[in-house]
């Protein structure tokens, strides 16, 4: 099994909660640090347009804003963002926000573009952004809210108001792209690194 094999654990700066199963599922030894940083300003101050591009700059933001409170340690941010046409969409904010983010996601093919960025001494050591395209059924307004009445809080979670793994893939036709991409973690670009750089065993 694949161990962390530094002196010290790898610095997850997430609250994401299957971020850190996906990592403690691939035998990695890590700390959490979630990083509370303002992600609007961040996009603003970087000027970024572009949904990939944001996903990537977050993902920056996040793993420096932690990396700067522990030295020496490798800080793993991540941040994505969904685009659908030109809608750009955030976590849902309650139930409501949740349905409307839905109806307007259903029938349509949108993008998930998942970011990491390892991050040490204000250095950028790896950096991958990943796509994965989803596209959603034209579910009836009768199953959307048997969804969400299922679904509860958890809907608040997620960029597009699911979790793939559970019952939001009732809500697909077609997913294209990584399953690790599409739920916030690119695990096999960061494993390439892990490997290459002698950080977990190849
Ligand atoms: N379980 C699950 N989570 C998903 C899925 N799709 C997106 N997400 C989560 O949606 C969230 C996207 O928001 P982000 O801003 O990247 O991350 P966050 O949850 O706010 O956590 P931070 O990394 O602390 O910013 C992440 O936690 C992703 O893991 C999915 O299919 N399943």
């Amino acid at each position: 099994m694949p161990l962390w094999l530094s002196r010290q654990p790898l610095v997850l700066a997430s609250k994401s909660d299957i971020r850190g199963k996906i990592l403690a599922a691939a035998g990695l030894r890590f700390e959490i640090r979630p990083a509370h940083i303002d992600e609007r300003a961040v996009e603003a101050e970087a000027g970024v347009s572009d949904a990939a591009a944001a996903a990537r700059v977050l993902a920056r933001a996040k793993a420096d804003a932690i990396a700067a409170t522990v030295p020496g340690r490798p800080v793993l941010g991540a941040d994505q963002t969904l685009a659908c046409g030109d809608m750009r969409l955030s976590k849902p904010v309650d139930a409501a926000a949740a349905a409307e983010q839905l109806r307007a996601l259903r029938g349509r093919t949108h993008e998930l573009h998942s970011a990491l960025a390892l991050v040490r001494d204000g250095t950028l050591l790896f950096s991958c952004i990943e796509t994965a395209r989803l596209t959603m059924r034209d579910f009836s307004d009768r199953f959307l809210e048997e969804y969400l009445d299922m679904a509860g809080n958890a809907a608040l979670t997620s960029v597009g108001a699911y979790q793939l793994e559970g019952i939001g893939i009732h809500l697909f036709e077609k997913v294209e792209g990584d399953y690790f991409t599409i739920l916030g973690l690119p695990l096999l670009q960061f494993l390439e690194y892990l490997r290459e750089h002698g950080f977990v065993d190849g």
